[in-house]
This record gives C-alpha cells, sequence and structure tokens, in this order.
C-alpha cells in the first residue's frame, strides 16, 4: 500500500512451502518488498527468517509470493508507478516476476490440461470409493506437477539459459515456463511419428503445428 499509495486488496498468495521449523524463543523477521508493479498488480515476494539470539544463528525459513491489486477508483483502474530495480538480485527478481505472474494466471488453465492428460495416465492403479475421490486425486497430481514446475523455475541457477525469452541481456536469468509446460504437453500428446533412427538417436515428429512452431521457434532462440 505504501508503493501503491492506496488501499490493495490481496489477489492470490503463491505455495508456501516450509524449510524449518521456528521453535519457542526465536526472532522471526519478515521482510516484504514490492519486486515488481504492472498495472494495477504488484508482486510482493516475502522472505521469512528466523533467528537464535543466543548464537547469532540465523536461517530460512520461508520464501513466499504475494499479489496485491490496488482498488478501483471511480475513475477506474489504477496505474501502479513501476518498480525501479538497482540491482542485480532485484533485476532478476524483476525478470522473474513477471514469469511468475503468467504461471498464476494461467494457473486454472493448466490444472485443466493437466486433469485431461493426467486421467489417461492413472490407468487401473487406483481404486476410488468414488467418483468425487477420483476427482480429488487428479487434482492433487496435477498440482504436484505446478509445485515442482515452480520449485523448478525458482531453484533456476544464473548460469542456465534462459528458454522463451526474447534474447536481451536483461533476461539473463529469465527461464520460460512456457518452454517447460510445451515439453510437457508434448510429452503427454500420442501421435509422435517416428521420423528416422540412427546410432540408437530416435528422431520422431508430430502434427500439431502449432505446437511444433512454437517449440521451433524458441528453440531458434537458444
Ligand atoms: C485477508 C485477505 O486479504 S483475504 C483475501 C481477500 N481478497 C479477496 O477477497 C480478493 C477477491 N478478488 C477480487 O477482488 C478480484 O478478483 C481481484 C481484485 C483480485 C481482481 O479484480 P478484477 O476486477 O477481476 O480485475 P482485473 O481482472 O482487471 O485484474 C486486476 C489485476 O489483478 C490481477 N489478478 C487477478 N487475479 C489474479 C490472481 N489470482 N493472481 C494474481 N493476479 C491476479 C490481474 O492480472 C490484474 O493485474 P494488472 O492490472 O496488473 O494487469
Amino acid at each position: 500500500e505504501r508503493h501503491a499509495g492506496c488501499s490493495c486488496i490481496t489477489a492470490s498468495v503463491d505455495d508456501i512451502h516450509f524449510e524449518h521449523t521456528i521453535g519457542v524463543g526465536k526472532v522471526v523477521n519478515i521482510i516484504a518488498k514490492v519486486n515488481r508493479a504492472f498495472t494495477s498488480s504488484m508482486e510482493v515476494g516475502i522472505l521469512v527468517t528466523c533467528e537464535d539470539l543466543y548464537t547469532d544463528r540465523q536461517w530460512k525459513v520461508c520464501h513466499a509470493f504475494a499479489t496485491f491489486v490496488a482498488r478501483r477508483t471511480e475513475a477506474g483502474k489504477v496505474q501502479l508507478k513501476q518498480v525501479i530495480a538497482h540491482t542485480q538480485m532485484e533485476q532478476m527478481e524483476y525478470s522473474l516476476a513477471a514469469e511468475r505472474r503468467r504461471m498464476r494466471l494461467i494457473h486454472a488453465e493448466i490444472i485443466t490440461d493437466l486433469l485431461s492428460s493426467s486421467t489417461a495416465q492413472l490407468g487401473e492403479c487406483q481404486e476410488y470409493q468414488d467418483a468425487d475421490g477420483k476427482r480429488r486425486f487428479q487434482e492433487a497430481i496435477a498440482r504436484k506437477k505446478i509445485r515442482l514446475d515452480r520449485k523448478y523455475i525458482i531453484s533456476c541457477k544464473q548460469t542456465e539459459v534462459p528458454l522463451s525469452v526474447p534474447w536481451d541481456p536483461s533476461n539473463q536469468m529469465y527461464l520460460s515456463y512456457n518452454n517447460v509446460s510445451a515439453l510437457k504437453l508434448m510429452d503427454n500428446r500420442n501421435n509422435w511419428v517416428l521420423a528416422s533412427e540412427k546410432n540408437k538417436v530416435t528422431n520422431v515428429c508430430i502434427s500439431v503445428q502449432g505446437i511444433a512452431h512454437w517449440i521451433f521457434q524458441h528453440f531458434a532462440q537458444l
């Protein structure tokens, strides 16, 4: 709200993973920072650390991301002022914030997609009490896949090459979720056709033009 200069509403909070417990008597430090402002929404990174005052030891407890939206005024949607990223770390968070936002906004779409593709993979291995149990099981699988994708993106090392972002030095540490999800989408398709095979290297192709085009386009950037 300090950044926005007006009242804001919590739109979403990403997955929260606790890496350590906090014992009684320890000091908890919470640092929250606006990573990036978009139009009326902004991503806030929240870092929780724990401190033992007797030993001076500090450790990370969790790192979460929340999105806050400036409340509409009578004039309509609020245009937030931009965040200026100064340090290399701030620039990295600034870039990654756009990618995380994209993941948030397509979350529902991904769940639907994973649900339809995971139905085929489940096979006969699970027995369900009822249809609701099966649906909850499938949703849990879909959520787990999304969590793993997020973990992968967050753990991306600076030296790893970004995949789908227009090449620009400021995007060096930018990893695209789109490539990961497109590859998974491709992997789930069953209409792959063997194109050639030589020295145990198999080339396969697929006739979904839109996706293939997308992949080639982005591979071309590497
Ligand atoms: C204690 C608590 O805080 S409890 C939580 C209380 N929070 C609530 O009750 C939120 C209820 N939801 C809402 O009021 C609305 O859905 C809002 C404010 C989140 C979105 O408002 P809408 O009128 O749909 O606005 P609109 O579609 O224009 O989206 C506004 C912005 O929110 C962003 N947004 C919308 N949904 C989400 C989401 N789930 N996650 C992240 N950002 C989102 C949009 O991307 C957009 O960003 P931009 O302006 O920077 O491009």
